[in-house]
């Protein structure tokens, strides 16, 4: 199965110029999703995992299941003014705009190897910023995993410039 084959393209979506690489119709095929999360799974098996974290909110629908195989703790990177509770907060650029990403205080221990998964990474700005906060919290990034990557916008080869792990299952171009 080729699961690039599931993921549609729209191009001038949200804004002029970019092409959105759409998930829902690889989602909505169980087969292909499956594979996607198998693939994720066997990718994170060269990696110390002790817990998942995952940024909101598309990145929730794989690292969910992928900590649901893997038994390992599910831990909410979330949109600006959405956790309750004490949060880590980090500010950052997208490709259409700007954002904030929040943790809570209490959700990684010192020292604990957080695999971090996310659907897609463009310019890599969630990425970092994804990473700061596993990183204020205590903890290490122990890898990254994306199922798309936008290789022309050169995210992951940044992120693994800077000496983080990273994995993808897709490359499709961003433009
Ligand atoms: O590498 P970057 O340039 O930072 O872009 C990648 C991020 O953009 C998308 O999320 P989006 O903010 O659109 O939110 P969503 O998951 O709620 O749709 C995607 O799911 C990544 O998290
Ligand atoms: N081109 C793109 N397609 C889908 N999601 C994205 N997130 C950031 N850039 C994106």
């Amino acid at each position: 199965m080729n699961l690039k084959d599931y993921i549609r393209s729209i191009p001038n979506y949200p804004k002029k110029g970019i092409l959105f690489r759409d998930i829902t119709t690889l989602i909505k095929d169980e087969k292909a999703f499956a594979e996607t999360i198998n693939q994720i799974v066997k990718k994170s098996k060269k990696f110390k995992v002790d817990k998942i974290a995952a940024i909101e909110s598309r990145g929730f629908v794989f690292a969910s299941a992928v900590s649901y195989l893997l038994k390992k703790p599910f831990i909410m990177l979330r949109k600006k003014n959405k956790l309750p509770a004490e949060t880590f907060s980090v500010d950052f650029e997208l490709e259409y705009g700007t954002a904030t990403i929040e943790v809570h205080k209490d959700s990684i221990e010192q020292n604990d190897s957080v695999l971090i998964i996310d659907d897609l990474i463009a310019t890599g700005g969630t990425a970092e910023a994804a990473a700061k906060l596993v990183e204020m919290s205590g903890g290490n990034v122990s890898a990254f995993i994306f199922a798309i990557n936008l290789f022309d916008l050169n995210g992951s080869d940044n992120l693994a410039k800077k000496g983080y792990h990273v994995e993808n299952l897709m490359d499709f171009p961003g433009h």
